[in-house]
């Protein structure tokens, strides 16, 4: 359990189960599919006992290393990546948020200083091409979702003959704000430099690039593609169980719409990622279901590359503020989460470790837990700093490879659907990216260290 008071929510979902801890080991030992009774005994390390058991908790991350290993093998991954966000404006209000900006902050007649930012298609692209040109392979692309942002002028049209518009579809016209942010189809098209690969529109935007309209996901997704878009990141699910959503996102998409807009995506032929943001007011019950949500998803479409876990960083955010959580997830938890994750979904190769959220530390110890991803070198990050983290924006090559060997484990350098592997010899240094559409190995950030970074 984290740090909220999980009676005072009323929960229907309490980690309550007919299974026992050793069944449960035993079934994810031998490869057995587990279900989320034995989900639940794994994550908890048995319901039989208060609190996390230390010998069984070190049974369940050997049994996801073991896995980890047999799945995908010792090779660590990671991608030479940006991070592009468009914009901060987002009226969605979700409680563990402090990267959006209340969006009527940005229109032309407020003289407010609310410290975000919206970039015009102009801006994204230059901002994406120095990073190009740099060498990485993938920008991804995520943003609050600004009144004004259409999928493509079609979009636009629409939303415009629409009586009511602000009221009805939360659109307002781009001559309202100080900056034009464009359409969705823009900024796609924008950020597209020399074939750099596009990762942006979760189901939240694409559920916004469809307001107002009748268009189906998958149609949408079309649409973004076209645009340039060549897969999805799969947040916005935060915990994927309609309880837990109606207290810390309720004016988000639901469970079944945000399942309905990964379907959209992989049936318009994109690889998606799967995230869970854990570590607030959730139960370790409700953690299990979303994993079962997932692993359903995955049975039907298998378009997911990796499962991103998300801990929630709860510093600057209302959640926080306003006493519904004390703290984040534990180190403990964190493990057990990665650990489970590993073992529940059978069916997702990949399992990211976030330096991000994690830090170097704890991020390099859960890839003895079952993850096999590190992630990205994103040159930039807003959600997780603006929530009060202080992990840092950027790890260059020499980092990864300095932190992967370090662990025993063989750094390779990733494309973003993980087909395009390659292996990097830590003798042969300074080191760089090989993937991008201009990498030539010359090192992303030429010895540069993320000061926020230090040694954590
Ligand atoms: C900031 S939103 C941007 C994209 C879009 N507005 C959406 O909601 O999908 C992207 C994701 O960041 C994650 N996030 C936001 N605040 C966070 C926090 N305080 N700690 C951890 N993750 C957070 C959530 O999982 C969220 O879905
Ligand atoms: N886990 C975090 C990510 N993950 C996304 C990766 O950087 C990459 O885009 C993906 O693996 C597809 O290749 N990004 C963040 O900015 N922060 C995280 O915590
Ligand atoms: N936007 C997420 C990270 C993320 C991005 C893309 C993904 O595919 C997955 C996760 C965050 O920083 O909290
Ligand atoms: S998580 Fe996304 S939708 Fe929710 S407030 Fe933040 S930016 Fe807006």
């Amino acid at each position: 359990m984290t740090g909220a008071a999980h009676d005072d929510f009323g929960f229907d979902h309490v980690p309550e189960t007919d299974q026992s801890f050793e069944n449960a080991l035993a079934k994810a030992r031998a490869g057995e599919r587990l279900t989320v009774d034995d989900g639940v005994e794994l994550i908890t390390t048995g319901t039989d006992r208060e609190g996390i058991d230390a010998a069984r908790k070190e049974l369940v991350l050997e049994a996801a290393d073991r896995r980890r290993a047999e799945m995908v093998g010792d090779d660590v991954t990671f991608v030479a990546n940006l991070n592009n966000n468009v914009t901060t404006a987002c009226n969605t209000g979700c409680l563990f948020c402090n990267f959006k900006n209340t969006a009527h902050l940005f229109e032309s007649d407020s003289d407010a200083d609310h410290g975000g930012f919206t970039k015009t298609p102009a801006e994204s692209r230059d901002i994406v091409a120095d990073a190009v040109e740099m060498g990485i392979y993938e920008v991804t692309s995520v943003s609050g979702l600004h009144p004004a942002l259409v999928l493509d002028e079609e979009h636009r049209e629409i939303l415009e003959s629409s009586d009511n518009p602000a009221a009805e579809v939360n659109y307002k016209p781009p001559e309202a704000y100080d900056t034009d942010p464009a359409s969705y189809a823009e900024q796609l098209s924008a950020m597209s430099v020399d074939g750099a690969h596009v990762h942006s529109m979760t189901p939240e935007e694409a559920s916004h690039a469809k307001r107002g309209t009748d268009w189906t996901y998958e149609e949408v997704y079309r649409r973004l593609a076209d645009a340039g878009l060549d897969s999805a990141p799969g947040t916005a699910a935060e915990i994927l169980v309609p309880e837990v959503r109606e207290v810390i996102c309720p004016g988000k998409i639901g469970t079944d719409e945000w399942v309905a807009g990964m379907e959209g995506a992989m049936k318009a032929g994109l690889d998606v990622t799967a995230t869970i943001m854990y570590g607030h007011v959730e139960t370790e019950k409700h953690r299990v279901l979303h994993l079962d949500v997932i692993r359903d998803l995955q049975d039907r479409y298998g378009g997911i590359t990796e499962f991103v876990p998300l801990s929630f960083i709860h510093q600057n955010t209302p959640l926080y503020d306003r006493g519904l959580v004390t703290g984040g997830a534990s180190d403990d938890e964190d493990e057990l989460l990665v650990a489970v994750s590993r073992l529940y979904l059978d069916n997702v190769e990949h399992i990211q470790s976030s330096w991000v959220k994690f830090g170097n530390a704890k991020a390099l110890k859960l890839l003895n837990c079952g993850a096999d991803d590190l992630m990205g070198t994103i040159l930039s990050e807003e959600i997780t700093k603006r929530a009060g983290g202080g992990f840092g924006e950027f790890r260059s090559f020499d980092d990864y490879v300095d932190m992967i060997t370090a662990i025993g484990r063989r750094p390779v350098e990733r494309s973003t659907d993980y087909r395009t592997r390659r292996p990097i010899d830590p003798d042969d240094g300074p080191h760089g990216p090989m993937l991008g559409p201009r990498a030539d190995g010359t090192p992303l950030l030429d010895g540069r260290r993320d000061p926020a970074t230090a040694d954590d």
